[in-house]
């Protein structure tokens, strides 16, 4: 029979993860977390969707994330049934939560909420040398409950439109720094402003290369050595300039309890988008301006030696053929 006892109001309950009779019960609390981070990608989470089927988002899972700068912020996972991509939201502040994340589960226990990251406030370490691998004692267990009860009793949801900002994935300019475009300046931008307002969110898209995907993005990238633009390159390949829905990124901001977010962004199409799914207004707008466009001085992390004009040329037609809100520095303006 598994413990149930009360404490602080909430019901705590040792050892009650249901299993299906034909697997083993787990003996440890090694083998139990194990269990359970299995159980979140159990494929009964998420199915996979019929043309016709109603559009499903779900956070899977949130952990904090310590920043090399100083900050820290939380990365929330999420499942959909459109596409098999693993889209994420970086999220800046204890206020905003996951309504999916946050749902009881059946029997579910602490420890369980524990592991998927639907826990309040800030876990405290209460592991030592000899419960690495073993149950956790009564006592654990309790100082744990009442951690989460008091954690839980001090939240409070949103109360004013945050900073947002919907980014789509750039491995060349997030992970290996290229000057072809300004994608991995507007992230890191995006993330020293939100750390500076102790809130935002970023909704993190896998919409590489503006959803015609890597491999076709460098096709692109060859092309664009040959004289075409950006825009023109994606047509030659048969892709639209830009296919993004951003139907995802509503719900995951949906989940995230928003109604009403200030936009970072110079995207049109992102604004248009998302207003007309009628569920989050776009209180505000903030410019996304380049570093090499804009009058302040240089970022600590944008090198001087930027080679400027590639970029000026892939910025430029953002502008003249993408209708993004910028203005054209006078140095490159057409003579
Ligand atoms: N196809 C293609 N994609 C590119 C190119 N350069 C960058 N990208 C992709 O463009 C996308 C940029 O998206 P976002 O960062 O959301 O920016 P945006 O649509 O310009 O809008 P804002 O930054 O919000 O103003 C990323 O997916 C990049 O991988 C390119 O030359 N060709």
């Amino acid at each position: 029979m598994p413990a149930v006892f009360t404490l602080f109001g909430m019901n705590v309950v040792h050892d009650t993860v249901k299993l299906p009779s034909s697997l083993p019960r787990p003996t440890s609390y090694k083998e139990y977390v194990k269990f359970m981070s299995n159980q979140l990608y159990s494929p009964k989470a998420i199915t996979p969707a019929l043309q016709q089927d109603k559009l499903d988002v779900q956070c899977q899972v949130r952990a904090r994330i310590p920043t090399m700068e100083g900050g820290e912020m939380h990365l929330f996972l999420y499942k959909n049934n459109k596409d098999t991509k693993e889209h994420m939201a970086i999220v800046y502040g204890d206020d905003i939560r996951s309504s999916s994340l946050d749902k009881t589960w059946e029997n579910e226990t602490i420890m369980n909420r524990v592991v998927r990251g639907a826990y309040y406030g800030r876990l405290e370490e209460i592991i030592t040398d000899e419960t690495q691998y073993t149950q956790l004692n009564a006592k654990q267990w309790a100082r744990l409950a009442q951690q989460q009860a008091i954690a839980k009793e001090a939240w409070r949801p949103v109360s004013e439109a945050p900073l947002v900002r919907i980014h789509s994935e750039c491995f060349t300019g997030e992970t290996v720094h290229s000057a072809r475009c300004d994608c991995g300046e507007q992230l890191d931008e995006a993330m020293r402003l939100m750390q500076q307002a102790g809130r935002g969110v970023i909704v993190y898209l896998r919409q590489e290369g503006r959803g015609i995907g890597l491999l076709e993005k460098l096709k692109a990238y060859n092309l664009q050595d040959l004289g075409h633009d950006t825009v023109a390159a994606n047509l030659l390949l048969d892709h639209p300039a830009d296919g993004r829905t951003y139907d995802i990124a509503n719900d995951i901001l949906k989940d995230l309890g928003l109604s009403e977010v200030r936009l970072l962004t110079n995207n049109p199409d992102k604004i248009e988008q998302l207003e007309a799914f009628g569920d989050i207004k776009v209180v505000d707008r903030k410019s996304m301006v380049p570093q090499s466009w804009s009058s302040s001085p240089p970022l600590s992390h944008t090198p001087q030696s930027t080679p400027k004009k590639e970029l000026d040329r892939y910025l430029a037609v953002k502008v003249t053929k993408m209708r993004h809100m910028l203005d054209l520095p006078t140095s490159i303006l057409p003579q």
